[in-house]
Formats: C-alpha cells, sequence, structure tokens
C-alpha cells in the first residue's frame, strides 16, 4: 500500500503541451477516478505514472519516493488495460503466473497465491483454459487477477471495462469494488463512464485539456461543481442550464431573470456587484419540481417522456428554443405534448458567473433561519 504525490507534472509531445502541471495526492488505500472528455489526457497521465511515458516536468513520489526515473517494473505498480493484454498462447494459471515467475518466486508459493486470487475472482474451473476460450468479462477476471497475485502497491486502470456489455459491466463494477474494500489498496482508475466514477471512487478528478477542473468526493462534485465544466460533466441525464441576467441581490436572495422571461429566486450567497450581468442557473432534473408553486413557477409543454419503470424522464419545451429535462418518479401517465407545471427550488438552483464559475450556495441552516 502506498501513497502517490503528482508535483506539477507536465507533458510535451514534441511542441504541443497535453498535461499542463496537474498536482494531486492520493492516500494510501483510496480510489481514485480520473474522468474527463476523450483526449483530457487521461491515460498519458496514467501512463506516465506507471512509468510507460517519460515526465516531461514535475515529481511523482510514491511512498514519499521520487519515482521519475525509476522503470516501470521497479515501481510496485500493476496495470490493468482496456484491452486485457494477456498472453493468447498461455492458459490462464500461466498468465498469472508469468510475472511471479519472472521475479523468482518459488513454484509452491506462485501456486498458492494464484489459487487464491483465482478462488476470489472465481477463476478456479478455467485455469487451464487460453484467452481465446473465455469470455470478455472473463478475460478482465484474468487481467485483474494477473495484477493481484503481484500484490503491487498500487493498481492501475485504464478503462478496464469499456469492452463490457452494459450487464456485465454493472457486475464487474460492484465486483472491483468489493475487491478494493477487501485489499484496500490505492488504486487509480481511468474512465469515461461517470456512472463508474461516481459509485466506485473515493475521490474523483476531473480533467479537461490537461489540466484538473475539481478533485473531491462524488457528492462534492455532484452538489458543489466548481464551474460550468464540472457541472456539465457530472450527473446524467445532465444539469439543465439556462442563460440569465442578474437583476437584484440582497437580503431576499439573487434574483434572476431567464432567456425564456421566467424570473427566479436563487438561494446563493448575494453579490451586489453581480446585478445586470450575465449568469447561468443550472438545475438538476431531479430537482426540478412538477406541479403549480408559489416558489419560480414556469410551465411548458411535454416533448418527449422516456419512461424508464421507477423514473420517467421528461423532455419539456419551456419556450422557443429552450428545453429542460425532469426527472421524476412515476409520472407514468404524462405523454407527449400535455402541458406541465413546474417550479425550481431556490436551493437547489445553481449560478455560475460570466466566467463560468460557480457562486457560492447558501448553507442550509441559513435558508431554514
Ligand atoms: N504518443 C503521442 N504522441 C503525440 N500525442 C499524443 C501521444 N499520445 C497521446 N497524445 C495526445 O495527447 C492527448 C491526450 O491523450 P490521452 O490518450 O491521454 O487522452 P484520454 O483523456 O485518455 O482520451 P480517451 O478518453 O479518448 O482515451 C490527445 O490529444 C492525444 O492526441
Amino acid at each position: 500500500m502506498a501513497t502517490v504525490e503528482l508535483k506539477n507534472i507536465r507533458k510535451t509531445y514534441i511542441s504541443e503541451e497535453i498535461i499542463k502541471g496537474v498536482s494531486l495526492t492520493i492516500e494510501d488505500g483510496e480510489f481514485v477516478v480520473f474522468v474527463g472528455p476523450s483526449g483530457c489526457g487521461k491515460s498519458t497521465l496514467l501512463r506516465m505514472i506507471a512509468g510507460l511515458e517519460d515526465i516531461t516536468d514535475g515529481d511523482l513520489l510514491i511512498d514519499g519516493r521520487r519515482v521519475n526515473d525509476v522503470g516501470p517494473a521497479d515501481r510496485g505498480l500493476a496495470m490493468v488495460f482496456q484491452s486485457y493484454a494477456l498472453y493468447p498462447h498461455m492458459n490462464v494459471y500461466q498468465n498469472m503466473e508469468f510475472a511471479l515467475k519472472l521475479a523468482k518466486m518459488p513454484e509452491a508459493e506462485r501456486r498458492g497465491k494464484i489459487e487464491a486470487v483465482a478462488k476470489t475472482l472465481q477463476l478456479e474451473p478455467y485455469l487451464k483454459h487460453k484467452p481465446g476460450q473465455l469470455s470478455g468479462g472473463q478475460r478482465q477476471r484474468v487481467a485483474i487477477g494477473r495484477a493481484i497475485v503481484r500484490n503491487p502497491k498500487v493498481f492501475l486502470f485504464d478503462e478496464p471495462l469499456s469492452n463490457l456489455d452494459a450487464a456485465l459491466r454493472g457486475q464487474m463494477r460492484v465486483e472491483l469494488a468489493t475487491l478494493h474494500r477487501r485489499l484496500e489498496a490505492t488504486t487509480i482508475y481511468v474512465t469515461h463512464d461517470q456512472i463508474e466514477a461516481m459509485t466506485m471512487a473515493d475521490k474523483i478528478v476531473v480533467l479537461q485539456k490537461g489540466i484538473i477542473e475539481q478533485v473531491g468526493s462524488p457528492l462534492e462534485l455532484y452538489h458543489h461543481p466548481r464551474n460550468l465544466f464540472v457541472a456539465r460533466f457530472i450527473g446524467a441525464p445532465p444539469m439543465n442550464l439556462l442563460q440569465a441576467h442578474v437583476i437584484a441581490a440582497d437580503e431576499q436572495g439573487t434574483r434572476v431573470k431567464l432567456v425564456t422571461g421566467q424570473s427566479v429566486t436563487v438561494a446563493v450567497e448575494p453579490r451586489a456587484d453581480l446585478v445586470g450581468t450575465s449568469v447561468t442557473l443550472g438545475i438538476r432534473p431531479e430537482h426540478v419540481r412538477l406541479g403549480t408553486s408559489d416558489v419560480n413557477p414556469g410551465q411548458g409543454v411535454v416533448l418527449l417522456a422516456e419512461h424508464l419503470g421507477a423514473l420517467t424522464h421528461l423532455h419539456v419545451r419551456i419556450s422557443d428554443g429552450h428545453d429542460i429535462i425532469i426527472q421524476t418518479e412515476g409520472g407514468d401517465a404524462l405523454t407527449a405534448d400535455a402541458p406541465v407545471a413546474f417550479s425550481f427550488p431556490p436551493e437547489h438552483c445553481h449560478l455560475f458567473d460570466q466566467n463560468g464559475v460557480a457562486m457560492p450556495r447558501k448553507a442550509r441552516r441559513s435558508l431554514a433561519a
């Protein structure tokens, strides 16, 4: 088990800077997930930690020791790839044994370790099978098993579940999270699937264009996105965003007028200097309340009702060219063209200034007072 520290890490390919000064501390035993849009540098950062890419500038420390110039095999890490990278001519047992043999571990010890890991991962019936005879999920389990037998200080995962179908991905997600709880090993996991990030991470690192936008627990990022980028990226369906301008900011609250003409009171800390400026109002689909209300009421027409069983996603047109999504429990009776009344509860509204930076939301206590 180990801590991993990144200190102002940079990566330049030819003349383009891909990682632009990333600093981050990963605590012992923590499960950290890197997320971000395609090309933001997640894999590059992971590969730099693994030692598969040179670090152009900055320091990488594992357990306090600088490892920039230490080879991948000597960093005490094990990496699991999206492509599994199993040896096709070796059976499952031999795949798991390979690195242990290289490390000159005695045969009896190897056998003990492999058998224990195969049991944990339910691979015992397949030890004599070649990778080609296994399903995608089983292959991924072998790749994980091969990492575990080496007893690494840190596990690195690069989109390990993205080749699996949705059901299997869900199952493997639970298996990996359970495994992590048991092994308590420091884990760094790259994905572009934000459900994986939300459900597995102790800490999520949101990256964009080689910089960190925000680091926090899944619920911190969900409830307190620092800016518009994070607000858009975390949460599915995504947060509703509407252009607005501030018409008042005083002790009564902050009042904005939406591009749709609707006036909305928002429970953010009042800032008089923002009156007259353009802002963006954000509200998550599950926080829009259906039905009439005296507070921040609005009306619209259902464009599409996606009935998911327990939940319904209503796509609602609230004015020409402006649609929102409302998530509701039930809602089975609602179909396209139905008129709906809704409201935006002030305490659930987010406000982003003209630079896209979130304004601090009022604490619930002060709202009640
Ligand atoms: N060997 C390389 N030479 C030049 N540019 C590279 C190289 N490897 C990656 N890049 C560039 O670095 C950027 C980051 O790539 P990276 O693979 O880290 O992104 P990512 O966030 O993991 O994306 P994805 O989710 O699509 O895998 C991309 O713009 C990519 O084109």
